[in-house]
């Protein structure tokens, strides 16, 4: 599922004459993805990526993470380009949301995650930071560390559910990171993507069969913050193994073609564990909100809390930058 609002063919079809991408060959609704309502869309021009924006998105917000999008492909980075009607704009409204069209990007997630994937992305996080440091917009990270406790706040009462002891071993763990977490202006700031999770990056294989990055795609998550934190997300979402395991050379090879690009500063590499457990955390009460709110018959996947809770554990026995790559 993701296709929370229906659009007719009827409805498509006046929406395109309002853009120069010719007539509607074929659309279907796309079933993966949680936040929006995405169609791809072939018509004479070529593939896109049609989104109607649901309840989570702030519409007011849509403007800078279709900015930040337009600023990184014109940049050259694999990322949908929002295509622009012929009034100039590219947010729109369709079926009562608002809409917006993108480019359709070539390539497939990794279901499974190799070692061969980890150089790739850490070229293209860097090559994302370095391309969006003269992107004018501004956000706020809404799922930063001042808004990890009121989400915890929100799960009390269910939490315990999900594992007894959970909530208390949370704010126990909380406090420590919010101790520990560094000053706004100790690190590099810029534009981050702060969701870049598997299923959000494609690949395809070079002329020697290695993967390549070939699309980098939702960006509404994107915000200003720590340059850094966005590595932690990674290390996060593609270092670890199905049994639980830190892939230390997953994370060393991200972090060698991240550096090649953007080296680290020791400030950044000494924050690097306490970044790592903020993330964990970050994942871990947002999943444990949606799964204590989520009706359990709703057409929407639940993603396993727990799992995060595994590696905020790992990242907080993490003595040295070294034990994770940096
Ligand atoms: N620009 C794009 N090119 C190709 N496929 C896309 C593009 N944008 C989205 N998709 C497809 O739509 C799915 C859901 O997109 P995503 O942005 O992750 O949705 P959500 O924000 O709802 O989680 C992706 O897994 C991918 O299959
Ligand atoms: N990556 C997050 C969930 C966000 O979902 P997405 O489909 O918008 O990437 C998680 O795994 O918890």
């Amino acid at each position: 599922m993701a296709v929370y609002t229906e659009v007719t063919d009827e409805a498509l079809r006046a929406f395109l004459t309002d853009y120069e991408l010719g007539g509607l060959i074929a659309f279907r609704g796309i079933a993966e993805g949680v936040e929006n309502s995405n169609y791809a869309l072939r018509t004479e021009s070529g593939d896109f990526v049609l989104t109607l924006y649901e309840r989570r998105v702030d519409p007011a917000e849509l403007p800078y993470f279709l900015g930040l999008m337009e600023h990184l492909a014109r940049a050259g980075l694999a990322c949908p380009t929002p295509v622009r009607g012929r009034d100039g704009e590219a947010l729109r409204e369709l079926a009562g949301r608002p809409a917006a069209i993108c480019t359709f990007l070539e390539g497939v997630w990794p279901r499974r995650v190799r070692p061969e994937h980890l150089a790739p992305l850490g070229d293209a996080l860097a090559r994302l930071h370095a391309a969006s440091g003269d992107f004018a917009g501004r956000r706020p990270n809404a799922l930063g560390p001042a808004g990890w406790a009121p989400l915890l706040e929100a799960c009390r009462g269910r939490g315990d559910e999900v594992q007894p002891g959970l909530m208390a071993e949370l704010e126990a763990q909380l406090a420590d990171i919010l101790a520990g977490w560094p000053a706004a202006d100790a690190l590099p700031v810029g534009q981050i993507h702060a969701d870049m999770f598997p299923d959000n990056v494609f690949f395809l294989p070079d002329a020697e069969g290695r993967p390549r990055v070939s699309g980098i795609i939702d960006f509404y998550f994107a915000c200003t913050d720590l340059l850094a934190y966005d590595i932690a997300v990674c290390l996060n979402a593609w270092c670890f193994e199905a049994d639980g395991a830190f892939n230390l050379t997953k994370a060393r090879a991200m972090l060698a073609t991240y550096q090649a690009v953007r080296p680290l500063s020791a400030a950044e590499c000494a924050a690097l564990p306490v970044l790592c457990r903020g993330a964990a955390i970050r994942f871990l009460l947002t999943r444990l909100y949606d799964w204590t709110h989520t009706p359990a018959d709703a057409l929407v996947t639940r993603k396993d809390p727990l799992e995060y809770l595994r590696k905020l554990r790992f990242f907080a026995r993490v003595e040295s930058p070294g034990a994770i790559g940096a």
